[in-house]
Formats: structure tokens, sequence, C-alpha cells
């Protein structure tokens, strides 16, 4: 488990971390999200001991990192500046790591496995690509078997079956009973990863429930609906209360209306549906939406986010685009 507690890092007249209290528990993959500049790598930093906080406190399973024995064997982590640079082998590089922690040379071979590394373990980690750096990183996490894993934007430099690997893999060890926090600017793949999230803006706490929770929140849902005379139908859920807009040509996007009702008066009026798709929210949609106070570094006026077609609320892969996907769900 980790908590923090109070949390307070300024630097200079900046408060990067500003009073951020909250537990992520174990057993369930916890997102770690935030505009640029919010607080995740300083937050991070901090539950490591890597930097002092002004105020506040940060434990590991109730002990400060600092005070922990042999830290490699309770938390894993991965911070974002994690190039190697290094003449060693990858298998040098973990296995002087391993020494320094008591830890064998058997686990060195089963970590460079499980991270896919096995190829190229004995070239010099020093000229690897950013994706196997980001394996090596992790394998270095996993060594000490630890029960608490902090990853800053693990899936950074990983191609899409890398990204698919490490969404298994921190699934799997949720799964097991460990606890898994992890920051990443991608939304989706944090919707389809993360169970539980927590969303700091400018150092402060702006949210801690669920994944499915905080897109129900923060997002409209909406309706897209075909049909060869879409002006009529249009006019007939305009008059019982719904707010209809043209996406194009025969398609409209409907609010303040759910699927069926949509499906019932067109049925009433004998109107033809070519499609009927109730619309949640994205993740992106709802990160944009409640951290729109928040962003430090955004442009004027900033992106759309599309909405996704699926239940209300439920995480989805694959790309934020729907047939409506020319307007965002405000
Ligand atoms: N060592 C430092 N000295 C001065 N300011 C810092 C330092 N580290 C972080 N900051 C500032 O603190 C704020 C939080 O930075 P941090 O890197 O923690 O944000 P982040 O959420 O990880 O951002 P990103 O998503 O861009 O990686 C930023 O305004 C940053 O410029």
């Amino acid at each position: 488990m980790i908590e923090a507690e109070n949390l307070t890092k300024r630097y200079g007249d900046k408060t990067a971390v500003d009073d951020l209290s909250f537990t992520v528990v174990p057993g369930r993959v916890t997102g770690f999200l935030g505009p640029n500049g919010a607080g995740k790598s300083t937050t991070m930093r901090l539950l490591l001991g890597l930097d002092r906080p002004d105020r506040g406190d940060a434990r590991i399973d109730g002990v400060h990192y600092t005070d922990l024995p042999a830290p490699l064997r309770v938390v894993g982590a991965l911070l974002e500046a994690r190039a190697v640079h290094t003449g060693r082998s990858a298998y040098n590089h973990l296995l002087c790591l391993a020494q320094t922690q008591g830890i064998g040379k058997k686990r060195v071979d089963e970590v460079v496995e499980l991270v896919g590394l096995t190829g190229v373990a004995r070239k010099r980690a020093g000229g690897f690509s950013l994706g196997m750096g980001q394996r090596l990183g992790i394998a270095a996490a996993l060594l000490g078997d630890p029960s608490v894993l902090i990853l800053d934007e693990p899936v950074n430099g990983l191609d899409p079956e890398g990204i698919v690997w490490i969404r298994t893999l921190m699934q799997r060890l949720a799964a097991e009973g460990r606890t898994v926090f992890v920051s990443s600017h991608l939304m989706n793949e944090m919707a389809v990863t993360a169970e539980h999230l927590i969303v700091i803006g400018r150092g402060r706490l702006i949210a801690d429930c669920s994944t499915e929770e905080f897109i129900e929140r923060s997002t409209e849902k909406m309706v897209a609906v075909r049909s060869p005379d879409a002006a009529r139908l249009a006019g007939v859920l305009t008059d019982e209360g719904a707010k209809v807009r043209t996406a194009e040509d025969g398609l409209l996007t409907v609010t303040h209306m759910e699927a069926p009702r949509v499906g019932e008066l067109a049925a009433a009026e004998g109107v033809v549906l070519h499609e009927l798709t109730p619309m949640r929210g994205s993740l992106e949609a709802a990160f944009m939406e409640l951290t729109r106070e928040s962003v430090e570094y955004g442009a004027a006026g900033g992106p759309v986010a599309m909405p996704v077609p699926g239940p209300a609320a439920a995480p989805a892969a694959g790309p934020a685009a729907g047939p409506a996907g020319k307007e965002g769900p405000r």
C-alpha cells in the first residue's frame, strides 16, 4: 500500500505538489493522471525518498522509503528519467543491482526472460532503443519481486505489442495482490489498464475514484442515430425534449434522451433507422473536462476529445472516435 498524507513540495516560488493526500491499495492497477507539470513525477520522487517534502508524509507499506532495509524487495520503481548510460550489458547491469540487495542470479535470469530481453541481455545496455531501455527498466523494477510498483510513464517508447505486454503484466501483477501505481499520458491506454484513478492538477488532488466513475461523472451521454429520414426524425426527437445536432448528412447526435427512447419514437413515427448507438464519453474527454482549469501548458482553445461507442462509462479499447467523431461530448 502507498500512502501520501498532505504531501507538499515547493521549488522556489513554485508549489509542485500541494497538500496532496491519497492511498493506493493493492490488488488493482491505479492510474496517476494529470496535465503536463501537474506534479506526478515529483509525487513519485517523494514516494521514493528521492526528494524531501516540505510538508506531509509518504509511506510504503507503512514505512518511509528511506527506512526500508531492502527497498528493491518492497518497491520496484521505473522513473521517467530512466536512460541507462552504461557500457555494461543489460544482464550485468541487472546483476549489479541485484547484488546490492542480496538478490540471486536466478532472479536476474527470470526477470530478463519476463521482460523479453533474453536475446539481447548480453548487449551493451547503453546502446538500447527507448523500448528496450523501458523493458530493462521494468526488469530492474521487478528484480526484488516487490509488493509495490511505482511506474512513471512505463508505456513510453514501447511499440503496440510492447504496450499490450506492459498492460497485461501490470494487470497480472495487480491480480497477484501487488500495489501497482502507474502514470501515463495515453488516456485510451489508461482507460483499459487502470481500474482506479488518482488525478491531479497543479499539484492538487482533482479526483480519486474508479475509472468508470471518473468518465461517468465528467462526460455527457450521447446517442448517435443514422436515418435516411434524419431531418424528420430530428424534429420528432426535439419535440420530445431531446437536443439534436446534425453531425453529417443522415447522422444525428442526440443528448438529453436515451437510446431506447430514440428507437421507440422513431418506430412510432415509422422512421427507418440505419444505426442507433449509445455513446459514452472517453477517458480523454473526461480528463480534459476535469483538468481544464489546471492545465499549465495548454494551447488556447485546446483540442477536443471524441466520444466513443459503447455502454455508458465502460472503459473500452481502441481509438477515441465514433460515428459522431466530428464533435466533442459537450
Ligand atoms: N527540480 C525542480 N526544480 C524546479 N522546478 C521543478 C523541479 N521539478 C519539478 N519542477 C516543477 O514542478 C512542477 C511539477 O513537475 P513534475 O515534473 O512533477 O510534473 P509532471 O506532472 O510529472 O509533468 P509531466 O507530465 O510533464 O512529466 C512543474 O512546474 C515543474 O516545472
